[in-house]
């Protein structure tokens, strides 16, 4: 019996075994009148996660990105995608997330989180759009990106993450973070900004409102602030290294 933190009406929620192969999570909580079984995540696909990043990003985008080193995108997916990331966001079996050198200190950074593997299923198609992504940073910011990693991300309530860049001190394999946010009707009274200063020193404080991307320099100094409503996101990052062998957290 599994003990799973859920972001959808249910919370507490209990279940024999926790998404799988053999288990994709319902998009739907009930059967509809007709006693028809609700469509699950097995009917989406990729082109459900299919985004045109080259509209998505005007040229002043990318200007701003080069000179500033952040950018935002909203409305990134069609609804059918953000609602089964979302629903996928609530049935993972989290674990704390650990520091560098393998310890947890929960006042440094609270988050639970889960690595995508290609066991999931929105999280694996969001995770090839993210490579579309890279391929278009490629294209035309000579970004030479070569590899994608994200994890799911649960803060607790009275956690966030504080003040750090993404690559560790003497590395420099992540050349861009990507944030996207699962919180419906999030307001300034939830905490848990993203607050990221860009490359003129400037502070600047980003919401993790739905179906938002947040992405800036991997090297950009960041912090999470304490969130007072749980709040889920997928942290990704684009590597300038080839795949490396997906190492899973411990127990
Ligand atoms: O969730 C966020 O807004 C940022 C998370 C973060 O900085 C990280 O996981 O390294
Ligand atoms: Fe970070």
């Amino acid at each position: 019996m599994t003990q799973i933190i859920s972001n959808l009406n249910v919370t507490e929620l209990v279940v024999d075994h926790p998404i799988g192969q053999d288990n994709p999570p319902s998009l739907f909580a009930n059967r509809d009148n007709a006693g028809q079984k609700p469509p699950t995540q097995r009917v989406l696909q990729l082109s459900d996660f299919e985004v045109n990043w080259q509209d998505k990003l005007t040229d002043t985008q990318l200007d701003k990105f080069v000179s500033d080193g952040w950018l935002i995108i909203d409305d990134v997916f069609e609804p059918k995608a953000l609602m089964a990331l979302q629903a996928e966001s609530g049935f993972i079996d989290y674990r704390d997330a650990a520091l560098t050198a393998g310890v947890r200190i929960s006042d440094i950074r609270g988050d639970k989180i889960r690595w995508i593997t290609e066991n999931f299923f929105a999280g694996y198609y969001y995770l090839q759009s993210i490579n579309a992504l890279a391929a278009l940073f490629n294209r035309s910011l000579f970004a030479g990106i070569r590899h994608s990693e994200a994890h799911y991300a649960c803060y607790p309530v009275g956690f966030g993450y504080q003040w750090h860049s993404d690559n560790p001190a003497g590395r420099d394999e992540r050349v861009i973070s990507a944030v996207f946010y699962l919180n419906d009707e999030w307001t300034l009274n939830d905490g848990g900004a993203l607050e990221i200063v860009d490359k003129q020193g400037v502070h600047h404080n980003v919401m993790p409102a739905a179906n938002r991307l947040v992405i800036f320099d991997s090297d950009l100094p960041h912090q999470v602030q304490i969130a007072h409503r749980q709040r889920y996101s997928i942290a990704t990052w684009m590597r300038r290294d080839g795949l490396v062998p997906f190492v899973e957290e411990g127990p």
